[in-house]
């Protein structure tokens, strides 16, 4: 897609290897403020590897990464990009509570001290409401459903008041009502100037979810409208087959 607006988000022709196994392989891509742009490929396809290059967890080979105009790391260093990880990448075990993890999300902004705000507990306070989440504040993170648990590290986004939010399968093994919710979330997130890039298999929610689409397969393959990249020929490009007719229940 050709950018307009400001661009939040651009990585030109990166590639990222781990040993042998090519990750990303050229990948570009523009994000423009404001939008909600749904990541879609097949496993192994980078889409991981692809949030953690724009987090700059992951170092490219080659290419560059610019978000909000300045490299990942100083991004993340001004708190301006949040990332909601794949549930695998969570201790849940850890012994902190719900409104702990949410309040982590104010880390960046706190002061010296470390210790919250009224502004800080009024932010945690809206983002468990707005997922849902109060009457589980002092639950401990691994007591809860995996919905719940997916709707916890959203709010921990939302509390964190960035301006890019990055989803890794917020969707994954929840039910449609939570991905309701946390879908309305992000598009009043977007609807507010945030830019949201979020990963999914669940190819029939796209167009509820997304202004755009973008189809990777180590590279980006489209970059369009969710109608356009849901089209049969477009998805046998990234799938092999069309996903749609192996599954028409939903998830590919
Ligand atoms: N730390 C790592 N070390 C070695 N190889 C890795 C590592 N992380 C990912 N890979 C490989 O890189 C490729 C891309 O993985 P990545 O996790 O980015 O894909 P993905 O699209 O997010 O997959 P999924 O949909 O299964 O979550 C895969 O072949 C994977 O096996």
């Amino acid at each position: 897609m050709t950018s307009t607006g400001c661009d939040a988000i651009v990585v030109d022709d990166v590639t990222v290897r781990y040993g042998d196994v090519v990750a990303l392989d050229g990948a570009s891509l523009t994000l423009r403020q404001g939008t909600v742009c749904g990541l879609v490929g097949m496993n192994g396809s980078g889409k991981s590897t692809l949030f953690k290059t724009i987090m700059g967890l992951v170092r490219p080979d080659s290419g560059t990464v610019t978000v909000n105009g300045r490299p990942p790391r100083a991004a993340r260093r001004s708190a301006s990009i949040g990332y909601v990880p794949q549930s695998e990448d969570i201790d849940w075990q850890f012994p902190v509570s719900v409104e702990d993890v949410v309040m982590t999300g104010r880390y960046g902004q706190l002061g010296f001290t470390r210790r919250p705000r009224q502004q800080d507990r009024d932010a945690v306070d809206d983002a468990l409401a707005r997922v849902e989440l109060t009457d589980y504040r002092h639950r401990q993170i691994g007591r809860l459903s995996g919905g719940q648990r997916k709707r916890a590290f959203v709010a921990r986004g939302i509390a964190q008041g960035t301006s890019i939010l990055l989803l890794d399968e917020p969707f994954a093994g929840v039910d449609k009502r939570t991905e309701a919710t946390i879908t309305a979330q992000l598009r009043s997130l977007a609807a507010e100037g945030v830019t949201v890039l979020v990963s999914t298999h669940d190819l029939h929610a796209l167009p509820t979810l997304a202004d755009e689409a973008i189809l990777l397969m180590r590279k980006v393959l489209v970059h369009d409208t969710p109608e356009t990249v849901l089209k049969p020929e477009n998805l046998v490009r990234a799938f092999g087959v069309d996903p749609l007719d192996l599954a028409p229940g939903g998830a590919a």
